[in-house]
């Protein structure tokens, strides 16, 4: 009813038995806490909390401006609503590795499964642009290790994200992603790796499990979940998909109504009131007090 019954140990331990099984684990974008109980009622996996979407909703760009503590707050939101196990995008930790410790509490305390954590400069940029800045390898062992350390839970997820390859190409990549393996992360985010070959041959040189990002409108291809699988990558990631779909109908629904005067004709496209009730769950809450859900609605609403 007012939030789920399982605990972020147990899905820490779910999103890290999934990674194990060799199984891909599909991970939408949440744009919202009812967007993460939309992905598990769809039968998803496990769910992500973008970055460039929870700046974009602030209407800030992707560059790092948000805070921890904001994006904690809205963690915890969307923990108290899914099973589901969530992980967040850390950016570059937010300030120098102490920053990055205290991020990796903030959010193991906001209900998270995992973080992952990127080796651009503080004022980070989409992984998929051009013009990026990396931090010193050293500085970006320094980051990971201090997130590593101040993990109180063992079964957090700390990943590393290498934005090398648009920087300093494939093989960089490479050795900066065992570098930061061997500092203590559990998985690696190689960003905007430009075809399958590459895809290939990232996980043919690291021994942990990997996530493909399937951003759109980005430097890479969108694969498909059977050809993820099949080259060996452990999460398929759809960070801002469903943020652009939505925001996608907001602007064709404004349009409309300023053209017909009316939103008649969106109608149909719209979740109806009783989709909405059910996925709130009406009738729980009515088991518990029953003027909450004594009423019935016409069909068809
Ligand atoms: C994954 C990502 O870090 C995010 O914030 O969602 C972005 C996605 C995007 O901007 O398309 C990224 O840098 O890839
Ligand atoms: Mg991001």
């Amino acid at each position: 009813m007012l939030h789920t019954r399982t605990t972020p140990a147990e899905r820490r331990k779910d999103l890290r038995e999934q990674l194990a099984s060799g199984r891909l684990v599909r991970m939408p974008g949440a744009v919202n806490p009812y967007a993460a109980k939309l992905i598990q009622e769809h039968g998803f996996e496990a769910a992500y909390l973008s970055g460039g979407v929870l700046a974009a909703e602030l209407c800030l760009p992707d560059i790092g401006l948000t805070t921890a503590t904001e994006i904690a707050a809205r963690a915890q939101q969307v923990t108290r609503v899914t099973d589901l196990p969530v992980l967040i995008d850390a950016d570059t930790g937010f300030g120098a590795p102490l920053n990055a410790a205290r991020s990796t509490q903030l959010f193991e305390d906001a209900g998270l499964a995992g973080m992952h954590l990127e080796d651009q400069i503080a004022v980070k940029r989409c992984g998929h642009l051009d013009g990026k800045t990396l931090v010193p390898t050293a500085d970006m062992v320094r980051r990971v290790r201090a997130a590593a350390d101040a993990r109180r839970d063992p079964g957090f997820l700390l990943m590393a994200r290498t934005d090398a390859r648009g920087v300093e190409g494939l093989a960089a990549a490479i050795d900066r992603a065992k570098a930061y393996v061997d500092a203590g992360a559990d998985a690696v985010f190689p960003e905007a790796l430009l075809d399958e070959a590459e895809f290939e041959a990232f996980r043919k040189a690291v021994d942990v499990p990997l996530l493909a990002n399937m951003t759109e409108f980005g430097k890479g291809p969108l694969l498909t979940t059977a050809a993820l699988e099949n080259l060996g990558y452990n999460i398929a990631l759809y960070p801002v998909t469903f943020f652009r779909l939505a925001m996608g109908a907001v602007e064709e629904g404004l349009a409309t109504l300023a053209a017909e005067g009316t939103q008649e004709s969106l109608v149909p496209r719209m979740q109806t009131r009783s989709r909405l009730y059910e996925v709130l769950g009406y009738e729980e809450y009515a088991a518990f007090d029953s003027a909450v859900f004594d009423f019935r609605l016409p069909p068809g609403v």
